[in-house]
């Protein structure tokens, strides 16, 4: 079983003019991860799908879905989907693969039905795709790994590149977590923006009292969002993607658009945020 709802995409001069709930209910995504469903968010921004599914005792089908008008999920999107529970399986086509937390599976294009099982809570991302590129288990033995920032500015970090041109192929999708160091809270500070490309975190990890304060916005015109274990949230590509944490926790990120180069970014002076 699965629900799907649909975002559309606004401007940064509607969406300066949104209060909190209004922002809310355009950016912000919540409830991804009940147990027995498959929950998706068909975001317009570059048309990518955010979803979550928890398999319990049961398994989980991901075969069609009205939203794309196509007779099957995959036939013209890839997926990556990140375990951040405990071991899980994903059956693609006739081919299971079992995924330890922290573990990302990229699906090509064309892969046909999708099956999820076991103790796995699986965060899934789904771009449109142009060819079919090799479905891949990274582990993150494979992953590339950037160390950044330092303890003096709070924002000590690993980022762990998966779907990432230096390790797996694929068309749109970008896709990778980073892991604040303990102590460290703030991410993706100083900020940037990609007009090249939209972006989508989930932020988890978190204890249920911590919370992380996100920013988002363009860069004159920052605002905020709270957000809670396993939220996850819109980044339209004209805004900043910033957070700072009440403790130190983990985010997937995620990227759809015109390039698949990590390091095109457009860095925002820090006299230049409002
Ligand atoms: O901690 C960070 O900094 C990030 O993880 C940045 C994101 O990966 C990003 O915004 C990539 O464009
Ligand atoms: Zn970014």
């Amino acid at each position: 079983m699965h629900e799907a709802e649909t975002r559309y995409a606004i401007d940064p001069v509607t969406a300066k003019t949104l209060d909190t709930e209004q922002l809310r209910s355009h950016f912000h995504i919540g409830n991804l991860f009940a147990e027995g469903n498959i929950a998706l968010v068909y975001s317009h921004y570059d048309r990518l799908i955010i979803g979550g599914a928890v398999p319990g005792d049961g398994t989980l089908t991901l075969d069609q879905v009205p939203e794309t008008g196509t007779s099957m999920f995959l036939e013209r999107r890839e997926m990556g989907v990140l375990n951040i529970g405990d071991t899980g399986k994903v059956k693609v086509g006739d081919k299971s693969y079992s995924l330890d937390g922290g573990e990302i599976l990229y699906i090509g294009m064309g892969s046909g039905v999708v099956e999820f099982s076991g103790s796995g809570r699986f965060y899934i991302l789904s771009a449109p795709a142009h060819r079919a590129c090799p479905t891949r288990l990274i582990r993150l033995e494979d992953a590339k790994m950037v160390p950044l920032g330092s303890k003096e500015q709070a924002n000590e970090r690993v980022i762990y590149q998966f779907i990432h041109p230096d390790v797996v192929e694929s068309c749109q999708l970008v896709m990778g977590y980073t892991q604040l160091a303990s102590g460290s809270v703030w991410n993706t500070m100083p900020a940037h923006t990609h007009d090249r490309r939209m972006e989508a975190y989930l932020y988890f990890d978190l204890s249920d009292d911590e919370k992380v304060f996100h920013l988002m916005g363009e860069p004159s015109q920052t605002r905020h969002l709270v957000m809670g274990n396993e939220d996850a949230v819109i980044s339209p590509p004209w805004s900043i993607h910033s957070g700072a944490g009440t403790a130190s926790y983990s985010f997937c990120w995620a990227m759809a658009g015109d390039n698949v180069d990590f390091t095109d970014m457009d860095m925002a002076a820090m006299g230049d945020l409002r």
